[in-house]
């Protein structure tokens, strides 16, 4: 896939948090770029550092440690000062968050809160235009009363109408830039699906770069132009979505794609055990996941393994693909950590 019109480019991005005397790296030298019309998906499981890669982009740590760049349309965000960071957050670049009853404001009318956003980034707008802007916003993410909407606050609407508001403050400004932090992990299927018509709009009519976090593979087969994954705060593979679903790699991709059950695959469904460990405790030496393919031989993985380009846009971290494969179901005793 042929990609121009860079967005973002993420170079050597290291965030990390202070655990007692000591800083422990959740975001762990990431380099990756976003374009314009393109959705780049980040998966990973819980703990892999995706919240805190998307958090360090929007610059909204407060005490992590910042190192690397984040360039964003030629601008370093991670070395500008924050009256210009506030500038671009919630204009050019904005982030629809996880969970829509925090991100809102409980004493706030819907209203009141898109219009915040608007008025911050255009101070010569009238209230009247405001007020349309915000109808209007509304009403295209899908709102069915939105004049009525304007007047209530965020605990009389429903999970999937506050979602929808947060979309609308997300894209109020037609940022270029959008992350979408597990937007529809809350929501009922019917939903999902909608909001994540949105998102695809936004992509396709506004032109926008969209980064989407998420769990679910479902959802980076629907969006996805290309995915990172991520383990243990690197970035293991990176591919577009077709060659990711058909050829991934890295045992981990591998391993999470195993782990969905699909229909030829009914008898044997091998997965990996054991869990992202926690911050202090992740490897910082060798292979990051080699203690969860005890089975693979050491000599099969790199020193200081490295995000190899394998194919054309295809890239993956270490040498230990080369030689992985599932343990057979029967016999083999090394079937993973528990
Ligand atoms: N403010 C913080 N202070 C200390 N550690 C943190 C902080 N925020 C995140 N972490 C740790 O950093 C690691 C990565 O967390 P992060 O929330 O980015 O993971 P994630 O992949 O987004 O997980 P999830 O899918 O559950 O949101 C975890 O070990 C987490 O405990």
């Amino acid at each position: 896939m042929k990609l121009k019109n860079k967005l973002l480019e993420l170079k050597n991005l290291k965030t990390s948090f202070r655990i007692r005397d000591d800083y422990f790296a959740a975001v762990d030298d990431v380099s990756l770029d976003v374009h314009k019309n393109e959705v780049l998906a980040i998966v990973g499981e819980s703990g892999s550092g995706k919240s805190a890669l998307a958090f360090s982009i929007m610059g909204l740590h407060n005490r992590a440690k910042i190192e690397g760049n984040i360039v964003f349309k030629d601008k370093d965000l991670a070395n500008i000062s924050i009256s210009k960071l506030n500038a671009i957050r919630g204009n050019e670049m904005s982030m629809i968050f996880q969970d829509p009853l925090t991100a809102l404001n409980p004493l706030m009318t819907i209203e009141e809160q898109i219009g915040e956003v608007l008025q911050l980034h255009n101070r010569n707008l009238s209230k009247r235009k405001r007020r349309e802007r915000v109808i209007t916003l509304l009403d295209q993410v899908g709102i069915p009363r939105p004049k009525q909407t304007c007047e209530q606050f965020p605990h009389e609407l429903s999970g999937g109408m506050r979602q929808r508001v947060i979309i609308a403050i997300a894209i109020a400004n037609s940022p270029e830039l959008l992350i979408a932090d597990e937007p529809t992990t809350a929501l009922d299927v019917t939903i999902q699906a909608q909001i994540l018509d949105l998102i695809r709009d936004l992509k396709e009519k506004m032109n926008a770069g969209i980064i989407l976090i998420t769990h679910d593979l479902g959802v980076v087969a629907e969006m996805a132009d290309r995915v990172a994954v991520m383990y243990a705060g690197e970035i293991v593979e990176i591919a577009s979505v077709d060659t990711l679903f058909e050829n991934a790699r890295h045992p981990y991709t591998r391993s999470l794609l195993n782990s969905v059950p699909s229909d030829e695959q009914q008898d044997t469904l091998h997965v990996i055990q054991g869990i992202v460990p926690s911050l202090k405790n992740l490897p910082r030496h060798g292979c990051r996941f080699a203690a969860r393919i005890p089975w693979i031989d050491e000599s099969a993985h790199e020193e200081n393994p490295t995000l190899h380009e394998i194919a054309p846009g295809h890239f993956v971290r270490c040498t230990c693909h080369e030689h992985f494969y599932f343990p057979d179901e029967k016999g083999d005793e090394a079937h993973g950590i528990s």
